[in-house]
């Protein structure tokens, strides 16, 4: 059906505003946190692969890292296997170890891939393993000892930390027309599989390839302060100052801190934003208002 005359005019006012952004990333690679809310209902679902294609299709390179805890915990809840975390890790031993590789590897990356394909796009989906993808190492965590009251390592099972990316496998992927979904296994020095934190894998991949943006995609409308007001942009030095005032905790602190470490280390901005939104990435990169917090380096 045609667009009647002010429709038409609304749609072609809306593409021509979008050009100062797409010659600003033409070119350029973001990378992309996809988990939660937003992977969880059909529309934002279908919304996020739209907005891949499109920034696909205007000359920007986007990696998508997704992650995938809930449905880790419901397949573990289905075998009745128990499941907990510390410092916000899931403890996994062998048997959650099948799980996670199964879950992630094979259902949540295999959906986000076909999703983008179907939509247009052409996605390829890797874990850490594939071509040596993400090179891991046993992650250490502190915890305290009661009875000796002294801080101890604790042993949390095939849990990993990012050691190198094989960034050949990533260029060789967006110099072609495909868009890399990346599943947060890493492999270790003798084959095995460790599991990451998916904003971890996304932080470091952002890293690797000297990504523009990354963008994490989460449950909250972005950072917030004590009076729970969006923080809409902050340097490095400000989410510090946030960090020790104890406005940043919870689940919150491994995303921010990984952002931190990303703008540190090349990244040019990463960005907090609310995947409950439609559209929250294309509403991120295509305006100057965005949709959330905005870190950048001091
Ligand atoms: N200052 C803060 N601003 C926003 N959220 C915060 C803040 N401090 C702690 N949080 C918590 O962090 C949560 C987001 O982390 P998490 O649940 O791990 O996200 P995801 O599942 O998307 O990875 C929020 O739902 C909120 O409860
Ligand atoms: C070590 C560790 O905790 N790994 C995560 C990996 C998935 C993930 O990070 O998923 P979300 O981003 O959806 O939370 C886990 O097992 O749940």
């Amino acid at each position: 059906m045609a667009l009647d005359r002010n429709t038409a005019m609304q749609v072609a006012d809306v593409l021509s505003k979008g050009l100062p952004y797409i010659q600003r990333f033409t070119g350029k690679t973001v990378v992309i946190k996809y988990g939660g809310n937003a992977m969880e209902n059909e529309d934002l679902k279908s919304s996020f692969a739209r907005d891949m294609v499109l920034m696909k299709l205007v000359g920007i390179n986007p990696i998508v890292v997704h992650g995938g805890g809930p449905q880790i915990g419901d397949l573990l809840d289905r075998l009745n296997i128990k499941s907990h975390f510390v410092n916000g890790m899931r403890v996994t031993d062998s048997e959650t170890m099948d799980v996670v590789e199964m879950v992630l590897g094979g259902q949540v990356n295999k959906e986000i891939v076909s999703l983008i394909n179907s939509h247009g796009g052409t996605a390829m989906g890797l874990t850490g393993k594939d071509g040596n993808l993400i090179r891991a190492r046993k992650l250490e965590v502190m915890g305290q000892n009661d009875e000796l009251n002294r801080p101890e390592i604790i042993d949390i099972g095939h849990v990993g930390e990012v050691e190198q990316v094989n960034t050949k496998v990533i260029d060789m992927l967006t110099h072609s027309d495909v868009i890399p979904v990346i599943a947060p296994i890493g492999v270790g020095p003798d084959g095995a599989s460790y599991n990451i934190n998916a904003d971890l894998v996304a932080g470091k991949v952002a890293e690797a390839v000297n990504a523009e943006k990354l963008i994490l995609l989460t449950n909250v409308s972005g950072l917030k302060s004590r009076d729970d007001k969006v923080l809409t942009g902050l340097t490095a030095t400000q989410v510090n100052d946030l960090i020790e005032d104890g406005t940043i905790h919870g689940g919150m602190l491994p995303k921010i801190r990984c952002a931190l470490s990303a703008v540190e280390n090349g990244v040019r901005t990463a960005h907090i934003i609310d995947g409950r939104v439609a559209h929250a990435t294309l509403l991120e990169i295509f305006t100057d208002e965005g949709v959330g917090t905005l870190i950048s380096r001091d």
